[in-house]
């Protein structure tokens, strides 16, 4: 058994973290959080038709863009996905998923249920985690938004409006955290990410370790 040729062992291909959740839930905090912890994740930056917040930097939270630079990446296929959210485009970018994810990096997406029906379904999609956030509360919601202090009343009134429907899109994911208490959700979610990439599926050199166990049996026979 030991002179069987070594199979060749498949290099792990990144996982696609996606983050969803109704406006102002926190899933924002807490991807921050999560790419802090993890260095070699990497967050997949979209881009977007909505402006800046305060705060925003191009290339960091979203690179923004008007309508027609953004329908040109779509109609080059650059886009993972995209979808319409509040009135404005909002897309992730193809090429930087593929190469991470070849590279053995987890992405980590923050979009809509619409983005991560298509992440699910995409080319790329065969290793996905989805997680999704709710909020403990509709008025813990939208005192949320208010706190946020970006948005103006009309803004937050349609997120509001828009989250009955967010919701709805729960059972689509493979996790559902409710967010009350910030540093708990966090750790859930933590522990949520390390189980996941204990999958057999992802840990393709799990083939050598009892390759490797099995010759020592064998040496002691
Ligand atoms: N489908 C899709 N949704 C996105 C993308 N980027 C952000 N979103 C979603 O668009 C919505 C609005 O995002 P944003 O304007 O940053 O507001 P916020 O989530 O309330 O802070 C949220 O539900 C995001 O998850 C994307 O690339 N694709
Ligand atoms: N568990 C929590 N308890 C109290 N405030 C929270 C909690 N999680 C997030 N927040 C706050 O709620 C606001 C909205 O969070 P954010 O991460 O921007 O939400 P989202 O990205 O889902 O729109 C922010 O001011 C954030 O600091």
């Amino acid at each position: 058994m030991s002179n069987d040729p070594v199979p060749p062992t498949p290099a792990r291909r990144g996982l696609l973290i996606i983050l969803s959740s109704p406006s102002g839930a926190g899933k924002t905090t807490l991807a921050r959080r999560l790419m802090a912890w993890d260095p070699g994740l990497r967050f997949s930056v979209s881009a977007t038709t909505r402006p800046p917040r305060a705060g925003e930097v191009e290339g960091r939270e979203y690179f923004f863009r008007d309508r027609a630079a953004f329908m040109a990446m779509v109609a080059a296929g650059q886009m993972l996905e995209h979808a319409e959210v509040f009135g404005e485009l909002y897309g992730s970018p193809a090429l930087p998923v593929e190469e991470a994810t070849l590279a053995g990096r987890d992405v980590l997406f923050d979009v809509d249920w619409q983005g991560g029906q298509q992440i699910r379904n995409s080319m790329l999609g065969k290793h996905t985690l989805s997680i999704f956030i709710l909020p403990p509360s509709i008025p813990e919601l939208e005192r949320r938004l208010r706190a946020r202090g970006q948005d103006s009343d009309a803004v937050i009134a349609a997120r509001m409006r828009k989250s009955r429907d967010e919701i709805s899109h729960w059972p689509e994911y493979d996790y559902v955290l409710v967010n009350d208490d910030l540093d708990r959700t966090e750790k859930k979610l933590k522990t949520i990410v390390s189980a996941e990439r204990m999958r057999i599926s992802q840990q393709p050199g799990l083939v050598e370790v009892v390759r490797h166990l099995n010759r020592e049996f064998e040496a002691r026979q």
